[in-house]
């Protein structure tokens, strides 16, 4: 496993806070993600803050919008320097399309590399339950995990984030080149708090992760460098 397979979800309040992190764990996680809630208290700049320091930055903001305002926002954030983004595969392809056509234009306009643009598909939180009676889908989640990654890959996107419980599936269906990208971590033991559909860190590689996503198991930590030790030595 590589240094940048392991995100850590920085999902704090302010920029300090954030900063704080990076710094702390820096020597020994080199990727970050920053989400809505750091976003929304610390605007665009932590992100190129982040990744002035050396480290690399998930952006994820789970864009979801008519395809043209998707574009639009896309766009400003390739500006940023994030090495990847994501949009909801529920919003179907033309959404999808418009995400990775702007994050690629944009990009090659700016002389920078262009992001991977990837899809989520059904949140980690969701069970089976709340996925058929309450959202109201039928059929199993694995399936319609297993379409969106496919409309997302035929799309042009570059993978999905989706459970490790559907690594396998997707990989199958995807090929080895797609980014599969992985929350829903829980080192053995660790408290689930809101995820459902979970797995260990050396159970998502072995299955084929390219990505985990770990936040609370490593932020919320006593010792948050031991957390990410730990983690690396399950997987190795
Ligand atoms: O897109 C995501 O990153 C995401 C998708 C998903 O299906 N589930 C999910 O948990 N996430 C994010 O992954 C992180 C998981 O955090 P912890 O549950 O604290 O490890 C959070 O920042 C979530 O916003």
């Amino acid at each position: 496993m590589s240094k940048d397979q392991l995100i850590v979800a920085l999902d704090v309040d302010s920029r300090a806070k954030a900063l704080e992190l990076v710094s702390e764990l820096a020597g020994h996680v080199g990727f970050f993600k920053v989400g809505m809630e750091l976003f929304y208290a610390a605007g665009i700049g932590i992100v190129q803050e982040i990744v002035a320091a050396g480290a690399k930055v998930f952006l994820d903001l789970k864009l979801h919008d008519i395809p043209n305002t998707v574009g639009r926002a896309a766009r400003v954030l390739v500006r940023s320097g994030a090495s990847i983004i994501n949009v909801h595969a529920a919003g179907g392809s033309a959404m999808l399309q418009a995400a990775g056509a702007a994050a690629r234009e944009e990009a090659h306009r700016l002389g920078m590399p262009a992001p991977l643009v990837v899809a989520v598909t059904v949140l980690t939180s969701i069970d089976r339950e709340t996925y058929q009676q309450e959202i109201g889908f039928s059929g199993e989640i694995a399936d319609r995990v297993r379409a969106w990654a496919l409309l997302a890959q035929k799309s042009g996107l570059d993978g999905v984030v989706c459970s490790p419980r559907e690594i396998t599936l997707v990989r199958d269906a995807c090929g080895p080149e797609f980014k599969i990208i992985t929350p829903g971590i829980r080192p053995a033991g660790a408290q689930l708090g809101d995820q459902r559909r979970v797995m260990t860190p050396g159970e998502a590689i072995k299955a084929g992760a390219s990505h985990l996503v770990v936040g609370r198991p490593v932020t919320g930590a006593a010792d948050r460098i031991a957390a990410i030790k730990n983690i690396l030595d399950e997987i190795n």
